[in-house]
C-alpha cells in the first residue's frame, strides 16, 4: 500500500468551496431519505463501496472483480432505486432558484401586509373548513401543490378545477359523496380535483395508528413539492405533511400560520 504526503497537498479556495459543496449535497440527500426505506438501502451501497475498496486493496482478485461489475451497473441502478428521491432532490433545487422565492423576498420587505391580508382570505374558507370536518369527524385528505403536475394528479383523480369553498370542501368528503375517497388537490389558487389516489410512504417510523390516509398524505409531501393537510376520521385530529415529516395533533392557530407560509 502506498502512504501519500500529505504536505504535498495544495488547498485552494475552490477546493475548499468543493468540498463545502458536496458536504451540503451530502446533507441534503441524507434530509430526503432520512427515515424512508432509500436509507437502509443507500447503507448497503456504502457498505458495498467499502468492502470493494477493501478487497481491491488486499488484491483478492476475485472479489475485486465481482464488486467492480457490481458498482459499473451500480449508476443505473442508482437511478432505478432512488427515482423518487431524485425528483424531489431537482425539485427542491428548482424551487430554491425559482423567480418565485426572489419574488417572496421582495414581497417580505415592500408588501408584506397587503400580502398577508389576500392570504388570510385565501385560507379562510380551508380553515373553516377543515374546522367543521373535525367537529363532524370527517376523515379528509387535502393536498396543497406547488406545482400542478398534471400527469401525476389526472391519471388518479376526478378533474374539478373550482373555485375554493368551504361548502365544497365539506361536501366533497361528506361519506355519502362519491367523491370522498381519497385526496383533494388545491393548486393555483383552486381546487384542481378530488378522490386522488396517492403514493403511499414507505417510511418505517410511523406512529401505529397511521393508516393509509396518513400515508397517502406523508408520501405525496416526500414525492412531490406538496404539502397535505389529514383529518383523522377516528379521532378527529389534524395532522400536516411536509417533505415526509408530520405534525401530529395541530391546532388551528398553527394550522393558519403554516398555510400562510406554505400556500
Ligand atoms: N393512496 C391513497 N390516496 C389517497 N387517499 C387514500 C389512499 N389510501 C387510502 N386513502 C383514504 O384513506 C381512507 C382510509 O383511511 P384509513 O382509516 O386507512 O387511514 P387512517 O390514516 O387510519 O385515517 P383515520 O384516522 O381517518 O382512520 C380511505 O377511505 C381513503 O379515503
Amino acid at each position: 500500500m502506498q502512504l501519500h504526503d500529505l504536505t504535498s497537498f495544495n488547498f485552494t479556495f475552490f477546493d475548499v468551496l468543493d468540498i463545502l459543496i458536496v458536504a451540503i449535497i451530502i446533507y441534503q440527500l441524507y434530509n430526503l431519505i432520512r427515515g424512508t426505506i432509500a436509507a437502509n438501502i443507500f447503507i448497503g451501497l456504502a457498505v458495498i463501496c467499502v468492502m470493494y475498496f477493501v478487497v481491491h486493496a488486499l488484491q483478492m482478485r476475485l472479489l475485486t472483480k465481482i464488486l467492480e461489475n457490481f458498482m459499473n451497473v451500480g449508476i443505473i441502478a442508482l437511478i432505478v432505486v432512488f427515482q423518487q428521491e431524485i425528483r424531489r432532490f431537482l425539485l427542491l433545487v428548482g424551487k430554491n432558484a425559482s423567480l418565485q422565492r426572489n419574488k417572496a423576498w421582495w414581497r417580505y420587505f415592500f408588501g408584506k401586509n397587503q400580502d398577508e391580508k389576500n392570504n388570510l382570505a385565501r385560507i379562510k374558507p380551508i380553515l373553516d373548513a377543515c374546522k367543521s370536518l373535525k367537529q363532524t369527524h370527517t376523515g379528509a385528505l387535502i393536498v396543497f401543490a406547488k406545482y400542478y403536475d398534471e400527469q401525476f394528479y389526472q391519471n388518479s383523480c376526478e378533474i374539478v378545477d373550482a373555485k375554493i369553498s368551504k361548502r365544497l370542501l365539506e361536501s366533497i368528503f361528506q361519506k355519502t359523496s362519491p367523491l370522498h375517497d381519497g385526496a383533494v388537490v388545491i393548486a393555483e389558487n383552486k381546487i384542481k380535483a378530488a378522490s386522488c389516489i396517492l403514493p403511499l410512504t414507505d417510511n418505517t417510523d410511523l406512529p401505529p395508528q397511521f393508516g393509509l390516509r396518513h400515508r397517502a398524505g406523508i408520501g405525496v409531501s416526500e414525492a412531490n413539492d406538496a404539502t397535505a393537510i389529514i383529518i383523522s376520521e377516528e379521532t378527529g385530529e389534524l395532522s400536516y405533511a411536509k417533505h415526509g415529516r408530520v405534525k401530529m395533533n395541530i391546532g388551528f392557530a398553527e394550522l393558519e400560520k403554516l398555510l400562510n407560509k406554505d400556500f
